[in-house]
């Protein structure tokens, strides 16, 4: 990263958590800086935005010897838990503010920086606008001392977490795998993969200038679900925003549909700064693998738990619609399509739905199991199992019968009632929002629910569609469309 120590505020400091984390170790280009170097503009939106529990800062002065010596020490501890190469990631976020420059003076000041280096830690939120004394003791912000070599630093957070992190700690050891894959806590980290995986499906739709008029439908339709059950609230406001647009669009020959992608090409559908890059959950232990396509199949299961009984089969035809026409990998969408073809009775149920979602993945693992062994392109650290393992859930095995050291699926007596209530609770309760946000519903919610609807047909069935999906989102839509005043004389209790 380039350094502040010319006074000079870095050139993309307005770029983000995002920009700022892929630019640490992220591409294999910058190796030993792990730390991430703030100042006064970006301070704020760095500690805010970091998916990472809890921040440490180090305060220090680029002429400071004792700072320049320490500073491999604190990289070292950075390493574990900084950048796309973390082995330890998401928990805390290691920064650092030259004091020397400037632009800082204010910043240092209100943390009564005293003396170089000086490392604070805290939930990283505390740092947000924040200060600290050390007279009080109000703040949940505190000075680490004794930490001047990497061991003490490091022996100092395992105290603070009660973790047990070691410098020799190595990324995706056979130990981190099994840990990951039985500690349910994990998932709770999935949400930022969740609004990735939802940024990065718009973004190629629009790189590739996917929406055609024949498609269009079923793309409205997998918005729709998703402003209603999308598990992050940001994700459910900005897929409503385009959702809106998407009426306009309604309105316009087909020929614009082209113009129609441009239009949407700088719009964060998850927020500004939203995804932080990195994948949490879904990272694999090489580039290639894992990412967006693990956190499609996270958001597809999120969204199966949270649909109700009479959605289900509307939520299923969304999600096959959307797969045959939005993902762009051939082989994949080919084999979801034959699976969804092969559901004869409409889903009455949603607990049907999100084990037919759940037996489908595992079909697939059965079947990359055996291809990547032959191709020898699975991830190493993340090898395809049928899901979920003993580990994570004892209660949804009846049986198993384990051959060649992989359970088949096919052979599985499984429980079926415990998978399903696995299902709700590791996709529904422990896959939430864990960012703080604005309520996307304006405050006379309780307001009566008069859904007004485009004239042209094809418009008219989305909005119906919509209303299927819930209350929500015809809510949204109507408050929309009052706003605008256009295109839209009916209302839906006329029809
Ligand atoms: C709809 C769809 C179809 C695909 N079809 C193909 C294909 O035909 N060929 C191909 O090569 N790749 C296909 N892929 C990609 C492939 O399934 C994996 O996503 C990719 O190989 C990355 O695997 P992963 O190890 O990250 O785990 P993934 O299989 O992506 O799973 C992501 C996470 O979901 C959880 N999980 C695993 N199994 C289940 C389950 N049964 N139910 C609920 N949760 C589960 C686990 O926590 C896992 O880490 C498809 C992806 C999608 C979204």
């Amino acid at each position: 990263m380039e350094t502040t120590s010319s006074g000079v505020i870095p050139a993309p400091f307005s770029a983000g958590y995002r920009s700022i984390l892929q630019s640490i170790g992220g591409d294999g280009a910058v190796k030993s800086d792990y730390v991430v170097e703030l100042n006064a503009a970006d301070f704020d939106a760095v500690l805010e935005e970091t998916p990472a529990t809890y921040a440490i800062v180090e305060f220090f002065a680029n002429w400071c010897p004792a700072c320049r010596n320490y500073k491999p020490h604190y990289e070292k501890v950075a390493k574990l838990f900084n950048g796309a190469d973390a082995v330890h990631p998401g928990i805390i976020l290691m920064t650092r503010v030259d004091c020397a420059v400037q632009v800082n003076t204010n910043l240092c000041d209100k943390f009564s920086v005293g003396h170089y280096p000086m490392l604070l830690w805290g939930p990283h939120s505390k740092f947000v606008s924040g200060s600290w004394d050390p007279e009080k003791n109000t703040s949940e912000i505190r000075s680490i001392n004794d930490a001047r070599t990497a061991d003490q630093l490091l022996n100092w957070i395992n105290k603070q977490i009660n973790s047990s992190y070691s410098l020799d700690d190595e990324k995706y050891e056979h130990e981190h795998l099994h840990a990951n894959a039985s500690d349910l806590g994990q998932i709770a980290r999935a949400i930022y993969d969740v609004e990735e995986a939802t940024f990065t499906a718009f973004d190629i739709i629009l790189e590739h200038k996917m929406i055609k008029s024949e498609n269009r439908a079923s793309l409205i339709k997998f918005f729709q679900l998703l402003v209603v059950h999308h598990p992050s609230r940001r994700c459910r406001k900005g897929t409503a925003e385009i959702l809106v647009d998407f009426d306009d669009f309604a309105a316009k020959k087909e020929t614009a549909v082209v113009g129609e992608q441009g239009a949407f090409r700088n719009f964060k559908i998850c927020g500004k700064d939203v995804p932080r890059g990195n994948w949490m959950f879904c990272r694999g232990s090489k580039n290639e693998t894992r990412g967006f396509s693990c956190g499609l199949w996270v958001l597809l299961h999120s969204l199966s738990v949270r649909v109700d009984d009479g959605e289900s089969h509307l939520a299923f035809t969304t999600i096959c619609d959307f797969i045959r026409s939005f993902f762009i990998c051939e082989e994949c969408r080919q084999h979801f399509s034959e699976m969804c073809s092969s559901v004869s009775n409409p889903f009455k149920k949603s607990r049907d739905f999100i084990l037919w979602l759940w037996n489908t993945h595992n079909k697939v693992n059965e079947r990359l199991m055996k291809e990547e062994a032959s191709a020898g392109t699975a991830d190493p650290k993340f090898p395809k199992i049928i899901w979920p393992p003993s580990q994570l859930c004892p209660s949804c095995y009846l049986r198993k019968t384990i051959k060649n050291d992989r359970i088949l699926n096919s052979k599985i007596n499984w429980d079926y009632d415990e998978v399903y209530k696995f299902l709700i609770g590791y996709y529904g309760e422990r896959l939430e929002t864990l960012h703080k946000e604005e309520s996307i519903l304006p405050e006379d919610e309780d307001e009566e629910l008069i859904v007004v609807v485009p004239i042209e047909a094809a418009a008219l069935a989305i909005a119906i569609v919509s209303c299927l999906f819930g209350a929500v989102a015809c809510y949204w839509r109507r408050r929309q469309k009052f706003l605008k005043h256009k295109y839209y004389l009916h209302s839906l209790k006329s029809i």
